[in-house]
């Protein structure tokens, strides 16, 4: 029995992510929440033939207790997001609120579930829901997930265009560590699945780690104004949440790259810590997952002078972000205490 519970389940990426939820016949129950047109997104999911019993929540009434109530795994795609000529940090003065009142809603009704984090800035909001989760005594490093598969499926998508066959992006694994903004986002190529063709020269290689790092721009600027990925999100989301869900489930040995606290007392965070030779409280790694969450973080290995160059200049930028989530919830605390 697995209930998976999506908050902000009315929007560009809940819908599709719920969807994609309700066809995954381990998930047996779907709890959805947002602050508008839950019941009718419920409604239209229940009728799918497959397994997961759904109903959707609106905040009145205590909405997002019984939303959360029983769940195993808790996926975030509330808040707002880019428009053309913005960052994703320009979201946090909204996001950042959004996201401590969901945690303090997670903490209170579903202290042991797992958290999957989309909303942006992943880098700040992951911390935020850690702080609020400090503040209640459920914090639990080793259940907190930065979902930053978007990054990880759009390796695999442009390292297969260049090698002239998509057929082949399923198979492509391309390792993207680091964080999920502009030049967090570090690919490491060296250790893709599939190695890159030889004729392809330093500017090219540079294209495509630029393109890797800035593809959500790609498509708020296609989107024109209309928002940011959501359909390609709600995939990787789901594709991410399937993974977390077969661990809960007992399956071993899954390894994905995800945003993590490396406080967790996992095997391989303190190699990390040395190898990036800086304290940082979170990154994405590679990262196995089991039944109480992340087991395994793995260290960076043996990478590249050019991606050396890229992961030492993601550090102070994610040092910074963290930083920002950090202060925010020491900052609302100050005037307002945690209840349970
Ligand atoms: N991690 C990633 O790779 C990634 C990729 C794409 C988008 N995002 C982020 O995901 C977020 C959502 O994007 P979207 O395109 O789905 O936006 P959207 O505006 O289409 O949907 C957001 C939903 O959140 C709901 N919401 C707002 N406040 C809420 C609250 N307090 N409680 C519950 N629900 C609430 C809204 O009603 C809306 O339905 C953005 O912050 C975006 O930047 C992250
Ligand atoms: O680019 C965005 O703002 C959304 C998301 O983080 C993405 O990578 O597509």
């Amino acid at each position: 029995m697995v209930k998976a519970v999506v908050l902000g389940a009315a929007g560009g990426i809940g819908q599709p992510l719920a969807l994609l939820l309700k066809a995954n016949p381990l998930v047996t129950e779907l709890g959805l929440f947002d602050i508008v047109n839950t019941p009718g997104v419920a409604a239209d999911l229940s009728h799918i033939a497959t397994p997961a019993k759904v109903e959707g929540y609106l905040p009145a009434d205590d909405g997002l207790a019984k939303a959360l109530k029983g769940a195993d795994v808790v996926v975030i795609p509330a808040g707002v997001p880019r428009k053309p000529g913005m960052t994703r940090d320009d979201l946090f003065k909204i996001n950042a609120g959004i996201i401590k009142d969901l945690a303090t809603g997670i903490a209170k009704a579903a202290p042991n579930a797992f958290v999957l984090v989309i909303s942006n800035p992943v880098n700040s909001t992951v911390p935020i829901v850690a702080e609020v989760f400090k503040k209640f005594g459920t914090f639990d490093p080793k259940r907190l997930f930065g979902v930053t598969t978007l990054d990880v499926v759009r390796a695999s998508t442009f390292v297969s265009e260049i090698l002239g066959d998509l057929s082949l992006s399923k198979g492509v694994v391309v390792p993207v560590v680091g964080g999920h903004s502009g030049v967090t986002i570090v690919p490491l190529l060296s250790q893709s699945t599939h190695a890159l063709p030889s004729s392809l020269d330093k500017s090219a290689y540079d294209a495509l780690v630029n393109r890797i790092q800035f593809g959500g721009d790609e498509v708020v600027k296609a989107k024109n104004g209309a928002g940011s990925a959501t359909l390609s999100m709600a995939y990787a989301g789901a594709e991410f949440a399937a993974k977390v869900i077969r661990a809960v489930r007992g399956e071993k040995g899954l390894v994905t790259p995800t945003y993590v606290n490396l406080s967790a007392d996992a095997e391989g965070a303190s190699d990390l810590t040395k190898e990036l030779g800086e304290e940082l409280a979170y990154f994405s790694a590679n990262v196995e997952l089991g039944v109480e969450g992340v087991v395994k973080i793995s260290p960076l290995g043996k990478i590249s002078e050019d991606e050396a160059t890229l992961v030492k200049a993601a550090i102070p930028e994610l040092a910074k972000n963290i930083q920002t989530g950090v202060t925010f919830v020491a900052e609302a605390y100050k005037t307002e205490e945690p209840r349970l």
